[in-house]
């Protein structure tokens, strides 16, 4: 359908077929912060007020995976790449290959709250995009708003950390923003309730090693490389009891999940049971990997304005598979919770990798000695998208 209106386009523009974004409302649409700022632009997307925390990603791609990744739930995502769309959005149900999880992005939908960009690309240009951004936000019911300085909204959440807001659209974004006591708090909500499988189910069934999965909401593209390396997946509830089922596992894997990890902590209680008792191997991502902390007896806390975006540097402390002590690796990452470091580690643990920017804590591992082979990493090493610096950890 692209090649059909080519000879119109302007010559340089030529191969590279753009479409326009119909959708894009001219309704004012302002951006309420709980701390009183407040910043007006133009509405995209869904023409409905809601709240939400505001969180902000360093990315510089990859919009559709970071919006339809359940971690985002409940947040309203500033992206602080100023030109935002331009690459439209594709068809979520194209396959990706024989092993395709069913969705090509990271879940089915949209999970983000809502987006803010400085500049939305009206006009937008890929192979593979059948709609643009601000369509697609409208067929999923989250307002969008665009025309805003993003580099003071970053500034602001940076010092004053991530802050709830509310973005208000059309005749709502006359009125005066909420009273302090209005602003949802989605942190108070047991998100990963809601994004987690309600009943078990198994990928790749004929797959030669049996992997468990506690599903927190997890990303397609986790389940994917666990399916591509030829692992038969079964993914469970997130506080399903592992410890019912285990002697049917090679292995257990904790996924990605949105808001605190202090709502899990029943499934970090039977994780402590399950690492007690079973030596195979236990693995975690993001909130997998806080899980697993807890677990082990450390504490999670929530940083000022965490860490999201595809630039995070990590510097390994210990070596393991194709990882190099004292080395640092490029990452993926999406977390506003992290592991305390603390001295000494709890016994039988140590720590894996450590942020460069601000030392949080990036990874654990059970110690050579303790008999167990349990690691977890904050960052994504499987990245869609962000580097693959880290892929096979
Ligand atoms: N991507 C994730 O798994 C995030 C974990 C947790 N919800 C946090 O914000 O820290």
């Amino acid at each position: 359908m692209f090649i059909r209106s080519i000879s119109r386009l302007p010559l340089f523009a030529r191969g590279l077929a753009t479409h326009a974004s119909p959708e894009l409302t001219s309704l004012p649409a302002v951006l309420h912060l709980k701390s009183g700022q407040s910043f007006t632009g133009r509405s995209f997307g869904a023409p409905k007020s809601i709240f939400g925390e505001t969180v902000f990603s360093t990315s510089i791609t990859s919009y559709t995976e970071s919006m339809t990744d359940p971690s985002y739930r409940g947040q309203i995502l500033v992206f602080t790449t100023p030109l935002i769309g331009n690459y439209g959005v594709p068809n979520n149900k194209t396959p990706i290959d024989s092993q395709d999880v069913g969705v090509l992005l990271e879940s089915q939908g949209i999970q983000c709250t809502a987006v803010v960009v400085a500049d939305l690309a009206e006009k937008f240009s890929h192979h593979a995009a059948v709609e643009s951004l601000s369509s697609w936000c409208h067929r999923h019911g989250v307002p969008g708003i665009t025309g805003v300085d993003t580099r003071t909204i970053t500034s602001l959440l940076r010092d004053q950390g991530t802050t709830l807001g509310r973005l208000a659209i059309g005749a709502d974004a006359s009125a005066s923003a909420p009273e302090a006591s209005e602003y949802w708090d989605p942190s108070e909500e047991n998100l990963v309730d809601q994004v987690s499988t309600k009943t078990p189910y198994v990928l790749n069934p004929t797959g030669d090693i049996k992997i468990a999965v506690l599903d927190f909401g997890a990303k397609a593209n986790i389940l994917r490389s666990l399916v591509r390396r030829g692992a038969a997946v079964t993914v469970l509830p997130w506080d399903y009891d592992f410890n019912k089922v285990r002697d049917q596992y090679d292995g257990l894997f904790l996924s990605n999940g949105p808001g605190d990890p202090g709502h899990c902590m029943p499934a970090a209680m039977n994780l402590r049971k399950t690492m007690e008792q079973w030596d195979k191997p236990v693995f975690g991502i993001c909130m997998g990997h806080q899980i697993i902390g807890m677990a082990a007896g450390l504490d999670a806390y929530r940083m000022t304005f965490g860490n999201r975006g595809h630039n995070q540097p990590v510097l390994a402390l210990a070596s393991s598979g194709s990882i190099k002590a004292g080395r640092v690796y490029v990452t993926s990452q999406n977390h506003q919770y992290a592991l305390k470091l603390q001295d000494p580690f709890p016994q039988g643990w140590e720590p894996f990798f450590i942020n460069c920017n601000d030392s949080s804590v990036e990874g654990i591992k059970s110690t050579p000695d303790s008999g167990k082979k349990v690691w977890g990493v904050q960052f994504h090493p499987e990245s869609a998208g962000g580097p693959l610096d880290t892929i096979e950890v």
